[in-house]
C-alpha cells in the first residue's frame, strides 16, 4: 500500500502504526467512495498555516475581517493562542481560557458594528489561503459523493464565503460553526452570534448535536477525520455505527514539543505540510477501482 501512496513517504509524515493505517486504509479501499465521509476542521487545516514564513489569517485574524480591531484581537491572539497550543496544559485547563477567547472575540465583532453586506469584500482582500491542493480536495470529494462535515472554531459566514470565492462551495458540504446574527436591514447589522459558542475544545459533541446529519449518513462508516489540534480529535465521538476512521493531523506549530502528543491521538500527523497531498492520494487511492 505504502508504494502505491507515494505522498506517505515524504520526511515531513509521520505514521503512528503503519500496519494499523494500511489495514485501515485496505478496507476503506475495499467499501469504496460510497462508504466514506470527511469530518475536517477548517482554520489551519483546510487553510494554510503560512505562506513565505508569514502566518495566514484564520477566520478571526485581522486580515480577514479584523482590520479595525487590530491591537485588541492581536492581544487576545497573543493571550489565547498560546494556552490552545500549550504542551504543558491538559484540556480541561484549556477549555475555560478558548470559551473567554471566543466570547471576548465576539463581542468585539458585535462592538464593530460588522455589515452583513461587508463580508464578500471583507473576504477579497485578506489573505486568508486555502491549502495548496484544494480544488484536486474539494472536487474529488464532490464527483465521488463523499460528504464533508466542516467543524470549525471560527466563523461560520466567512468560511464560507472564502469556499465560496473557491469556488469549490458544493452541495456535499456541511458547515456547523459560529455563525452571525444579523438584524433585518437590508445591509444586515450584527447583532449576536447564533447557538453555543463552538471553540476548539468543545467539538466532542458536534456529532450528538448534529445527530440529523449523521443519521443521514448512515452508510458512510469510514470516516477521514483532518485537524490541526489535539481538541480536533474528537470531531466524530459520536458518529453511530462507524467502521473505520483514520485520523490526520497537521501539525504546523511547536513541531517538537507536541509531536509526541499528535501522534498518540492521529494516525497521520503531517509537519509542517502546506498542502492536502497526503488525503488526496488517499481519496484517489480509495476511489480508484478494484
Ligand atoms: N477568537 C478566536 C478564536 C479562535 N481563533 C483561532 O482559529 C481557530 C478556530 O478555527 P478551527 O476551524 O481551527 O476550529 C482556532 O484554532 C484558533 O487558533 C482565533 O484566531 N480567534
Amino acid at each position: 500500500f505504502f508504494l502505491q501512496v507515494p505522498e506517505l513517504h515524504n520526511l515531513s509524515v509521520h505514521i503512528r502504526d503503519r500496519k494499523k493505517v494500511e489495514v485501515t486504509l485496505e478496507c476503506f479501499r475495499k467499501g469504496g467512495p460510497n462508504r466514506v465521509q470527511v469530518i475536517s476542521d477548517f482554520d489551519m487545516t483546510l487553510t494554510r498555516f503560512a505562506y513565505n514564513g508569514t502566518r495566514v489569517p484564520t477566520c478571526h485574524s485581522k486580515r480577514t475581517i479584523f482590520k479595525h480591531f487590530f491591537a485588541q484581537l492581536k492581544d487576545l491572539l497573543n493571550t489565547y493562542y498560546p494556552i490552545e497550543i500549550d504542551p504543558a496544559l491538559t484540556v480541561e485547563e484549556k477549555l475555560p481560557f478558548m470559551v473567554e477567547w471566543g466570547t471576548k472575540a465576539h463581542n468585539f465583532l458585535v462592538a464593530e458594528k460588522i455589515q452583513k453586506s461587508q463580508i464578500t469584500q471583507v473576504v477579497k482582500e485578506s489573505n486568508v489561503m486555502l491549502r495548496e491542493g484544494f480544488d484536486v480536495f474539494f472536487r474529488q470529494l464532490h464527483k465521488n459523493g463523499i460528504p464533508l462535515f466542516i467543524f470549525s472554531a471560527g466563523i461560520g459566514d466567512i468560511l464560507e464565503e472564502i469556499i465560496r470565492q473557491a469556488d469549490v462551495f458544493y452541495f456535499n458540504i456541511t458547515v456547523v460553526s459560529n455563525y452571525m446574527d444579523f438584524d433585518g436591514n437590508v445591509s444586515g447589522l450584527l447583532q449576536g452570534f447564533k447557538g453555543n459558542l463552538v471553540h476548539p475544545y468543545n467539538k466532542h459533541d458536534g456529532a450528538l448535536k448534529n445527530l440529523g446529519h449523521f443519521e443521514k449518513l448512515d452508510d458512510k462508516r469510514n470516516v477521514i477525520l483532518l485537524g490541526d489540534s489535539l481538541g480536533d480529535l474528537q470531531m466524530a465521538d459520536g458518529v453511530e455505527n462507524m467502521e473505520n476512521i483514520l485520523k490526520i493531523g497537521y501539525l504546523n506549530d511547536k513541531v517538537d514539543k507536541l509531536r509526541d502528543q499528535y501522534l498518540e491521538g492521529y494516525d497521520i500527523v503531517l509537519e509542517k505540510d502546506e498542502t492536502l497531498n497526503v488525503v488526496n492520494a488517499i481519496l484517489q487511492y480509495i476511489s480508484a477501482q478494484n
